[in-house]
């Protein structure tokens, strides 16, 4: 890959919870229009890194962060940086789906609105390509002004992202958006994540080894808050160059 296909990297990313090392010397490149999972062990830091993605650890007044966060060359965490609008361009799915009680045409239009859309055909628009996109329309369009809650977990979840493709960001990360979803709605999430990196870049944790097999395009293996390996998805679960990925990838720990 080319350095200019870059859109997002860590540089000697340390990160503490108070006396708890969660990350340690992590630095890891993100490529444009690819999928990249993390994967490891409960606890070894993965959801911490997806967090410092955007900047959602800032929330924790016992959070230190040291190293850089580069996105397109800027660090995030650099001051100056107006974290709304960096928000807007790396978006997060949450592990549960979580759409607002509000009608599912709302929960799409909701961001839209915040950023300043105001013209209603506008704002139409972007409901119906947003819901297209996440693979949706076609289950809602005759009941977008009924309330989201009435969706299935899995219609939720792509309601979601639905939601964050709305403001039009570049980055989506999902932290285990399949966790609370049945087989079928997980293979249509599965799906749309392909279909989505032809226009965006998609950051997934996943507890799921198959499932990292089948979604990404580059694998990260964590461990203890290290980045113990982190390549083409292919060789790392065919013929991963550190002993510990292996042991882990073949099921003797985890
Ligand atoms: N807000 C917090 N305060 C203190 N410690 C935390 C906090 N969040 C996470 N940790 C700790 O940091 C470490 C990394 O947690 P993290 O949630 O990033 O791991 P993970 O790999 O995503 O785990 P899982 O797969 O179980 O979700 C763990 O030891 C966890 O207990």
């Amino acid at each position: 890959m080319k350095n200019e296909d870059i859109i997002l990297e860590t540089k000697n990313l340390f990160l503490n919870y108070g006396d708890k090392q969660a990350l340690k010397e992590v630095s890891l490149k993100v490529y444009k229009n690819n999928v990249t999972a993390l994967i490891g062990p409960s606890g070894c830091g993965k959801s911490t890194l997806l967090r410092c993605f955007n900047r959602l650890n800032d929330l924790l007044d016992n959070c230190q962060i040291k190293g850089e966060v580069l996105y397109h060359d800027k660090n995030l965490y650099s001051q100056g940086i107006d974290v709304v609008q960096m928000r807007k361009k790396i978006g997060m799915v949450f592990q549960h789906p979580n759409p607002f009680p509000k009608s599912i045409y709302e929960n799409v239009a909701y961001g839209p609105r915040v950023h300043g859309v105001k013209d209603k055909k506008t704002l139409d628009e972007i409901v119906k390509r947003s819901l297209k996109k996440a693979a949706l329309w076609d289950e809602v369009h005759e009941r977008l002004f009924d309330n989201a809650m009435s969706l299935s977990g899995g219609q939720q979840q792509r309601l979601c992202i639905a939601r964050t493709l709305a403001v039009e960001p570049e980055i989506i990360l999902m932290d285990e958006p399949c966790s609370a979803l049945d087989p079928i709605a997980t293979s249509k999430i599965e799906s749309l994540i392909d279909t989505l990196k032809q226009d965006f870049t998609v950051i997934i944790v996943t507890h799921s080894m198959q499932q990292a097999a089948r979604v990404s395009d580059f694998t990260g293996f964590m461990y203890l808050g290290e980045m113990i390996e982190f390549g083409k998805t292919e060789k790392i679960f065919s013929a991963p160059e550190v002993e510990l990925t292996n042991n882990y990838i073949t099921g003797r720990f985890g």
